[in-house]
């Protein structure tokens, strides 16, 4: 079996037949392509954050204040980045983050497809989010043999909630990802001069429209009467979950409940002893609250009392040495969001699938170079420092 890394030298192989990437292979690179390609409109919603963008910011730049430290004469000819998580073992350690919108994104609306076809192809996981422009069920059908997470924004409506994780559940996604930090949205400057969101104009709510008991709250189908489907939508959007409410989740499913937003370590604490089955270190890409803290400098506090509850972290990943920072804190699996939601918007599956790629390429060249062969390795005492 090849190593991700192969994928530079197809690079190089492509490159001396004349033929260059079509998308960048660096996040920089990428999001400048992006800036220039997007509609304004998608581009202020996906690269945009809260505030004055410092949380977003800072969640990128404080991967700087943690480095690895090399280990010399290990053999490293072959490496393992797979991880286990809910007793499964997946063959990498990256997974797509939910991104609403990802179903904009493509210029055809099925930018859900795409991922859930870029999951099939690469075998890293999407965790599709709850809003989607695609159902649930159609975009299962897309991830093949690769196992999906459904992502569980919580409507205020109980009845509402347990007909969309029984859905996700018939469906065969392996976990319920349920967002915290968003029953409202945060401030968004941009998206805010712009008076532009993109929910309230009927996009990315298919879960919702195609739902049994959201249908049976309207008085006309969604494709007679979309303003009030939209209407009923934001008014049953989020509820404000409470640790009284795990229980209930719990109950609702047998799927692991995966718990998305926690940054404090009392939180940490208190979802691994209420019996949550992974812990999810993020603040939203710094979308919902300016002014937090950067994820990854709590990563390793959450870890520390997460016990054996497996830590899910997102927030700030841009590089195959973010992946790998963020599993040497203790992440058993490290989520990308925005970087792929660029690759999709400028080159669709292919374009997402080559952004994954180069990010496990690098991962995978790092723990080569540095003489890591396999993540328990990686997560091994001294592995990372923090650094001024
Ligand atoms: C455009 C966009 C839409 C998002 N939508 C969702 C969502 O539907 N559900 C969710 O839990 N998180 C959502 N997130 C947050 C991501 O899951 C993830 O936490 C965040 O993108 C991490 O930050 P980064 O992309 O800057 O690394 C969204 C993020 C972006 C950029
Ligand atoms: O844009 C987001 O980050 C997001 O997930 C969201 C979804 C619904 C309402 C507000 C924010």
């Amino acid at each position: 079996m090849g190593h991700y890394g192969d994928y530079q030298n197809a690079i190089y192989a492509a490159g001396l037949r004349g033929v260059l990437p079509g998308v960048p292979v660096d996040a920089a690179t990428l999001e400048a392509r992006a800036e220039a390609a997007m509609p304004p409109h998608v581009l202020n919603y996906v690269q945009g954050g809260c505030g004055d963008e410092h949380t977003q910011d800072e969640n990128v730049a404080a991967f700087r204040h943690w480095g690895m430290v090399p280990r010399m004469m290990v053999d490293c000819t072959s490496r393992d980045l797979s991880i286990e998580l809910f007793g499964h073992t997946y063959p990498s350690p990256i997974f797509m983050s939910p991104i609403g919108v990802t179903g904009i994104c493509t210029q055809d609306g099925h930018g859900d497809l795409a991922a859930a076809r870029v999951s099939a192809a690469t075998g890293v996981p999407m965790m599709v989010s709850t809003l989607a422009n695609d159902p649930m069920e159609d975009v299962a059908t897309a991830l093949g043999d690769t196992p999906g997470f459904f992502q569980l924004y919580t409507p205020k409506n109980k009845e509402l909630a347990e007909s969309l994780v029984s859905r996700a559940e018939k469906a065969g996604y392996k976990a319920i990802v349920v967002t915290l930090d968003t029953w409202v949205t945060g401030w968004r400057p941009r998206d805010l001069n712009a008076g532009n969101f993109p929910q309230l104009r009927g996009a990315v709510l298919a879960n919702y429209f195609t739902d049994p008991v959201f249908r049976s709250l309207l008085a006309k189908p969604p494709e007679e009467d979309p303003a009030t489907a939209i209407t009923t939508w934001a008014a049953t959007f989020g509820k404000v979950l409470t640790w009284d409410d795990l229980d209930w989740l719990k109950s609702i499913t047998s799927l692991p409940i995966v718990l998305k937003g926690i940054c404090h370590p009392d939180d940490a604490r208190r979802a691994a002893d209420h019996g949550a089955d992974a812990i999810y270190c993020s603040n939203h890409g710094g979308r919902q609250a300016n002014g937090g803290i950067a994820a990854i400098d709590m990563l390793s506090d959450v870890v520390d009392v997460a016990g054996a509850t497996p830590v899910l972290f997102d927030s700030g990943v841009r590089s195959g040495s973010d992946v790998v920072k963020a599993l040497a804190l203790g992440a058993t699996a490290v989520g990308v969001g925005r970087p792929f939601v660029y690759g999709l918007a400028l080159d669709g599956a292919d374009g997402a699938a080559h952004v994954l790629k180069c990010i496990l390429a690098e991962a995978d060249l790092l723990m080569a170079v540095n003489g890591y062969p396999t993540i328990a390795d990686v997560r091994a005492a001294g592995a990372v420092r923090q650094q001024a």
